[in-house]
């Protein structure tokens, strides 16, 4: 990516600390929870332990990693090497599955973070190859569209790896969908028909090294829009989390074959709040390129977000307004797409 441009330069408020930047003296802290999902592999075993250290994990930090989680690793590998492979292709071959203002799905080097650049460049498919959205995010507006993944040629079997993990991972997703349930004293089945026609999909990110890793950021602070993360990082590290307690960043260590779980949005509304959807940005450096892989899990265009009525009585009162994912989700793609002169849409804009 070359110099930095002014394009990427953070406000000073949001630059990270340099002397955690340099990828040899990142400081880990063990305080993000590690939870253990083993005892999943028995259908029969009670998942009410897990579910409490979840609950925890959620109302703590919004963040967690698990371990033993059933995605296999040779899978993992293998979707790793086609994600190195495809960046390694010349731009003029990238680009040629570039994203457009239409369709989100793709390849692109400009993605905005609250209107800043990131020094990244990703990869984005949807889970489905073929997925129903609003066609724009004016909420009169009732036109659908339906987007399709846009494939490479090369690396040759960059599809078909592409498509096995995400299987992978979405049975994964609603695993922990039904534990977030339980967690909550509710039906393990009680988020899942929201995903009927799921809008969710997966990115491949490339961090490359960056001349100035003091000014810029991989991916500035943002919070997930969807339901929940899964997010496979490999061993560079540069993933901070904002610490729910005081606000102070604070880096995800990285475990070899762990996935980082992360509560968005639409789980902090259903839970009122309960649950909390941590800011997250992050750092680059300037020897090492990284890569990571987030699933993203999203709702149906057509769900409606809001407090579940279980969780909401006269002592806790809703939060939030009732908005459609649908629209949500277009009005965020827009601005991440290219710097816009309006802030972007958050969820505090539907505070009750
Ligand atoms: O690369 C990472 O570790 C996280 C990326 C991220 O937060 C995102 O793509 O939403
Ligand atoms: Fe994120």
């Amino acid at each position: 990516m070359g110099e930095l441009d002014e394009a990427f330069i953070q406000a000073p408020e949001h630059r990270p600390n340099t002397h955690l930047t340099n990828s040899n003296d990142f400081i880990y802290s063990d305080e993000i929870p590690t939870i253990d999902l083993s005892s999943l592999r028995d259908p029969d075993h009670d998942k009410t332990a897990i579910a409490a250290e979840i609950a925890e994990a959620c109302k703590r930090w919004g963040f967690f990693q698990v371990i033993n989680h059933g995605l296999p690793s040779d899978l993992r590998r293998r979707v790793e090497e086609a994600c190195a492979e495809f960046f390694n292709l010349s731009t003029e071959e990238k680009r040629k599955v570039k994203r457009d203002e239409v369709n989100p799905m793709g390849y692109h080097d400009e993605e905005h973070t609250k209107n800043v650049r990131d020094w990244k460049e990703i990869f984005d498919f949807f889970l489905q190859d073929s997925t129903i959205v609003p066609a724009t995010p004016d909420p009169e507006d009732t036109e659908l569209r339906k987007l399709t993944n846009q494939w490479p040629q090369n690396p040759s079997h960059f599809r078909e790896v592409c498509q096995e993990y995400a299987r992978e991972v979405e049975k994964l997703a609603f695993r922990l969908l039904e534990l977030v349930s339980i967690s909550l004293g509710l039906p393990g089945d009680r988020l899942t028909g929201f995903f009927n026609e799921q809008t969710s999909f997966l990115r491949f990110n490339h961090y490359p090294p960056c001349p100035n890793p003091e000014l810029a950021l991989g991916v500035g602070r943002h919070k997930d829009g969807g339901a929940l993360t899964v997010l496979a990082q490999d061993s560079v590290g540069g993933l901070q989390v904002s610490r729910r307690s005081d606000g102070q960043w604070i880096p995800v260590k990285p475990i070899s074959d762990a996935l980082i779980i992360n509560i968005g949005n639409c789980i902090q509304v259903w839970t009122n709040d309960k649950y909390w959807s941590a800011e997250h940005r992050v750092v680059v450096n300037t020897s090492k390129k990284r890569f990571s892989i987030p699933f993203f899990f999203f709702p149906s265009h057509e769900a409606n977000i809001a407090p579940l009525e279980e969780l909401i009585s006269e002592e806790n009162p809703p939060c939030y307004k009732k908005y459609n994912w649908g629209k949500f989700f277009v009005s965020r793609n827009r601005s991440d797409f290219k710097k816009l002169e309006v802030e972007n849409i958050q969820i505090d804009h539907f505070k009750a």
